[in-house]
């Protein structure tokens, strides 16, 4: 009977529910200075049933609303409020009501009204009216402030309904032991392994299908060691330990001069000593009012501690007076031997994906050879006797192969060796021979096409001649069937027909395995919320991955629209996307203006 809600804000809410005429007003406020007097900042939100009005007719304010205008808001020095025109055709939405609310400014919210909402909530009840107790419909209802002739569950904390400083005690400390509840991805990776076959009738969620999948991988060990420059995307396979501090030495960050900040105590004019510029250095310690002028890397003299920019100082004579002496902090400008790196540290550790940046940092290190695990070699081929080679005369009825470049490109795009086996017309014995071989030569052989009902059987029977595969329904659009195996010591990925199926399970499945593989240790995803800029619609009971675009605001904020027409054979919308809108399987619609999470494509794709 209670109606999904989410919490928006960074604060508790605490909703107040009664039957009318048990005195959730009067209580509240009692409770608001109570609350006050104890340092609690707090705000209200009250429903009301009927067409309300703040404002009085006469005032500016007022006129100004009923002249047509949609948003008033009315400030003085005390205080400001916007009244705003917003007919709905049923309750207004309690969280977007909360997102007005400026959390900042107040330690919880306490509602009144929204009974049907499933938020925490205080019931209020007298026995003497003979209403039904709220709590018995609603899991919600956190404690009942009643009188003494209501008999109250055990398990339900049971407060006086005439005693508000009790009421205001139990307040306080929800107040102070409330936790924000931590954000729930769409997809949990931390999912446990179940047995896939006891959910095969009702179809595997997204999370269990990756648990099932990463458990069938053990990291490959063959380990070569290659130079810098030939470095690639590739896994570094030991921990790397810096064998000098980065920087070698204190130096400067600006050209400019060096002293001791202690000697601007004094006088903000010191005498320049000498000159060091980069990759030398000055072979005196600075004596007090001394000072040098140095360059940008260029070694710290002893006794000296800070740096003033060349801009913000004036030179005559070999005496120079620093400009805005009073602002000089101490160290400033000063980058010290080892922040970066310290000797001995742990510089990059084992599983990570080497790019240009842990390439920079490797060379900032003085490392040249490395050892890398090898890159998986992945076998992709397409089936399917409609499927045509690009290049070739398209014949009736046909389509041309598009999988096989989708999936060679991603296989690429995380390090991978690919071997492209083309089409293979459906045939037992053909298929059986190409898997045969496709496992002797690769890691994980992937294939598209043939794993729905009906349409599967070739893949099916020719698997079963040289493995072992489970058929799954993964609960998720698009991309539901999958296969997934092993042939001798090779992984096998039999990817559904649909293109954009195929793309979607790669990234879902494919791409978390060959990580794993790959000896990558950080594999997960990024996930980031964006707003919806119209409503998206989904189903409960499977995880809906929708082609987005997303953009920055006006507002600043991230935004996400859908590519139009969804179908799974339309490649076209995976190449106007820049991310996945991904809907969890408890979802049906997202309204306008609310957050989804997205997994932009980013270096993915
Ligand atoms: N009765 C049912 N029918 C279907 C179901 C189902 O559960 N029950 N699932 C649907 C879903 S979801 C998908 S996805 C597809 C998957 O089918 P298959 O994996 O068997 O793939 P095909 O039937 O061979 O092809 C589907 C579609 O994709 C095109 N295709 C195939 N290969 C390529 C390629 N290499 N490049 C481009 N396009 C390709 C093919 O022409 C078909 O249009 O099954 C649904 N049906
Ligand atoms: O896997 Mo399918 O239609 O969901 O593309």
């Amino acid at each position: 009977m209670t109606a999904l809600f989410t919490n928006p804000l960074p604060i508790p809410v605490l909703g107040f529910c009664a039957y009318s005429g048990t005195g959730k007003t009067t209580l509240l406020k009692q409770l608001i200075p109570l609350l006050n007097q104890r340092g609690i900042r707090l705000a209200v939100i009250k429903h009301a049933h009927h067409n309300f009005d703040v404002d009085i007719p006469g005032k500016d304010s007022f006129e100004m609303r009923k002249a047509g205008a949609r948003q008033v808001l009315v400030a003085s020095h005390v205080r400001w409020a916007l009244m705003t025109e917003d007919l709905v055709d049923d309750d207004p939405q309690l969280q977007h009501l909360l997102s007005q609310i400026d959390a900042d400014k107040v330690d919880i919210v306490l509602v009144e009204g929204f009974k049907k909402l499933a938020l925490p909530k205080i019931e209020l009840h007298r026995a003497a009216h003979h209403k039904p107790l709220i709590h018995i419909h609603d899991d919600n209802i956190v404690a009942i402030a009643c009188c003494d002739d209501t008999t109250v569950d055990d398990s339900l904390t049971r407060l006086d309904l005439n005693n508000v400083a009790q009421i205001a005690d139990f307040v306080q400390h929800y107040q102070q032991a409330w936790q924000p509840t931590a954000v729930k991805l769409p997809i949990d990776f931390t999912e446990t392994l179940q047995t896939a076959a006891s959910d095969a009738q009702s179809g595997l969620t997204v999370s269990q299908g990756i648990a099932e999948v990463l458990a069938q991988i053990t990291p490959l060990e063959r380990i070569e060691s290659l130079n810098l420059i030939d470095i690639d995307n590739r896994v570094l396979a030991h921990d790397i330990i810096s064998s000098v501090n980065v920087p070698q030495q204190t130096n400067s960050a600006m050209d400019g001069y060096a002293f001791a900040l202690n000697d601007l105590a004094t006088s903000a004019t010191l005498k320049v000593v000498g000159e060091v510029l980069a990759g030398h250095h000055y072979p005196d310690i600075l004596r007090p009012g001394e000072a040098v002028r140095i360059m940008t890397g260029a070694t710290v003299p002893q006794g000296a501690d800070t740096i003033q920019a060349r801009e913000l100082v004036s030179e005559h004579d070999s005496i120079i007076t620093i400009l805005e002496s009073e602002q000089v902090v101490k160290g400033q400008h000063v980058r010290l031997a080892g922040e970066d790196i310290a000797k001995g540290d742990v510089a990059l550790a084992a599983g990570s994906r080497l790019s240009a940046a842990e390439l920079g940092l490797l060379a900032s290190l003085g490392f040249n050879q490395l050892p890398l695990f090898q890159r998986p070699v992945v076998a992709v081929f397409s089936t399917g006797d409609e499927v045509s080679q690009p290049g070739q005369a398209l014949k009736p009825n046909c389509i041309y192969d598009s999988n096989r470049y989708t999936i060679i490109s991603m296989a690429k795009k995380l390090g991978c060796q690919v071997i492209d086996l083309g089409i293979i017309e459906d045939n037992e014995q053909i298929l059986t021979a190409t898997l045969r071989s496709a496992a002797e030569q690769a890691d994980v052989v992937i294939s598209s096409g043939g794993v729905s009902v009906g349409n599967a059987d070739y893949i099916k029977t020719a698997l079963a001649n040289v493995g072992n595969t489970q058929f799954w329904r993964i609960n998720m659009r698009p991309g539901r069937p999958l296969a997934v195996g092993n042939i001798d010591r090779s992984l096998f990925f039999g990817l559904p027909g649909n293109p954009v199926a195929v793309m979607v399970a790669f990234l879902q499945f494919v791409q978390p395995a060959i990580r794993k593989l790959a000896g990558e240790s950080h594999w997960q995803p990024q996930f980031i919320p964006a707003i919806a800029q119209h409503p998206l619609r989904s189903k409960t009971g499977r995880t809906e991955f929708l082609r987005g675009i997303y953009t920055i605001g006006s507002d600043g904020k991230i935004h996400v629209s859908t590519t139009g027409a969804q179908g799974s054979g339309m490649l076209s919308s995976m190449v106007s996307a820049n991310c996945l809108i991904v809907i969890d399987d408890d979802t049906a619609t997202i309204p306008a203006g609310e957050s989804v999470f997205i997994q932009p494509f980013a270096d993915l794709l």
